[in-house]
């Protein structure tokens, strides 16, 4: 699907890229077809190929945020940043980024797992791709999308909790501001008014 509908279709590049790929039977545990990338890692032109092919397809789409999900993410998506000029913004497990964060837990595979991203990393606005090495049941990257759609509303939401606090603890400070806006708005359209007539 992929390659028809980049024009890719009998592209050899795919066929070497996906031969690249170690298929590790029941790691890591049993039933898991494991598919291993650190083999397509060591061949420099199926790694080198896999890279262009994302830049290719992304360069002039006006993408600004390439997200990475921790760990294999991590060894396709700053590659891919920098031949698309975008910056790159790591989606971490829990507990690994030091600033302020939002998280996103999912279900895997094998087990359940969480998501974390720094407030502030991207802004509402900006385009973005999500790279990873591999989906299975899709529920890492939809925790990846879930993350991204969240950072444009935490940040409102951030903001509303702080018009929230200000109106409950001092409604009289709002409504200063209101009246004040008012004002210096009526003293405007006054002064425009005065300078219209004069
Ligand atoms: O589509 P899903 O069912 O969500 O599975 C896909 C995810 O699982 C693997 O990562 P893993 O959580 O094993 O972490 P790792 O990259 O740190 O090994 C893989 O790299 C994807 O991120
Ligand atoms: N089949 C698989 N191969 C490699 N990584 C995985 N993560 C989840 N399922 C996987």
């Amino acid at each position: 699907m992929f390659a028809e509908e980049n024009g890719l279709k009998g592209d050899p590049r795919l066929q070497a890229i996906s031969q690249a790929i170690r298929v590790v039977p029941h790691f890591p545990k049993h039933g898991i077809m494991f598919q291993d990338i650190t083999t397509l890692l060591l061949d420099h032109k199926a790694f080198k190929d896999t890279v262009d092919i994302f830049v290719d397809r992304y360069r002039d789409m006006h993408i600004s945020v390439v997200a990475g999900i921790e760990a294999r993410g991590f060894m396709f998506g700053p590659s891919i940043a920098l031949g698309i000029g975008a910056k790159f913004v790591p989606l971490r497990k829990p507990r690994k980024l030091p600033g302020e964060v939002i998280s996103e837990k999912y279900a895997l595979e094998y087990g359940t797992d969480c998501l974390e991203l720094h407030v502030g990393a991207a802004q509402p606005g900006e385009r973005a791709i999500i790279i990873d090495d591999l989906v299975a049941t899709g529920g890492t990257l939809s925790a990846g999308v879930k993350l991204l759609g969240d950072l444009f509303f935490s940040l409102f939401l951030g903001w509303g909790r702080v018009l929230l606090f200000v109106y409950i603890f001092f409604p009289s400070f709002i409504s200063l501001v209101i009246v004040q806006c008012m004002w210096s708005q009526l003293c405007y359209i006054y002064c425009g008014f005065l300078q219209l007539v004069l």
